[in-house]
């Protein structure tokens, strides 16, 4: 019997095309990042982002990572601009970690793994729900935020404080009143590409919009997450854009 997928030696990422054929499509993810490569388009904005500490709503253990779920039957927490069209919606937001400091992030910057990504999902609502979304060329938009090791990062530590009560895959509780905005660095310059879901079922169905400034966790909280560590998937190379806030300049190489 097949077992679920995973990150270990029998069912990491090198065994997902067996049960999801779309790993090997066209426009999967992660990549890896090469800022001299990024091709500058005058057409992308700044990114708008608007979010209400009151949508959230539970933190939950899918066995893979945590996430944090958001209300999303309104449109009080968004992503506009940026290289999107329209209003997507936050969803939910999760991290990939890695099991010691040099690894754990999905894209890599020149090659380089961080230990963590921190990923913000949100949905086009010119679909009707996030699940008929997630089946759209341009259904979600999610924003991909790097971690390093540095200065502990208190806004990080009350998601942290949550993970003792969900250590068993599904179990979730309350998290209330968290606004994910103070996870964001100070710049919002980015890379975009079109790409998946970086995990099954592998929908190519992601405008991936990874900030260029990473944010800090210091050992002892990554190691406080290290029951949740992953195996970074291997990298695909696609192509991809910068932009600056500066009058939109491209991003230095
Ligand atoms: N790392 S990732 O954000 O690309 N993939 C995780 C993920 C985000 S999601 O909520 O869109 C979703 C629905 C179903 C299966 C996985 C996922
Ligand atoms: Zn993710």
């Amino acid at each position: 019997m097949s077992h679920g997928w995973g990150y270990g030696p029998g069912n990491g990422p090198d065994t997902w095309g067996e049960d999801f054929p779309i790993a090997n499509g066209p426009r999967q993810s992660p990549i890896n990042i090469v800022p001299k490569d990024a091709k500058y388009d005058s057409t992308l904005k700044p990114l708008k982002i608007k979010y209400d500490p009151s949508n959230a709503k539970g933190i939950l253990n899918n066995g893979h990572s945590f996430q944090v779920d958001y209300v999303d039957d309104s449109d009080s927490s968004t992503l506009t601009g940026g290289p999107i069209s329209g209003t997507y919606r936050l969803k939910q937001f999760h991290f990939h970690w890695g099991a010691s400091d040099d690894r754990g992030s999905e894209h890599t910057i020149n090659g380089i793994k961080f230990p963590c990504e921190l990923h913000l999902v949100h949905w086009n609502t010119k679909y009707p729900s996030f699940g008929d979304a997630a089946s759209q060329p341009d259904g979600l938009a999610v924003v991909g935020v790097f971690l390093k090791i540095g200065a502990a990062n208190p806004r990080l530590q009350k998601v942290l404080d949550a993970l003792d009560a969900i250590n068993t895959k599904g179990k979730q509780t309350t998290f209330s009143n968290f606004d994910s905005k103070t996870l964001l660095p100070g710049s919002l310059d980015y890379w975009t590409y079109d790409g998946s879901l970086t995990t099954p079922p592998l929908l190519e169905s992601v405008t991936w919009i990874v900030l260029r400034e990473p944010i800090s966790v210091s050992p002892a909280q990554r190691s406080a997450s290290v029951f949740f560590s992953l195996r970074p998937p291997s990298q695909k190379h696609r192509a991809f854009k910068g932009w600056r806030e500066e009058y939109g300049a491209p991003l230095p190489k």
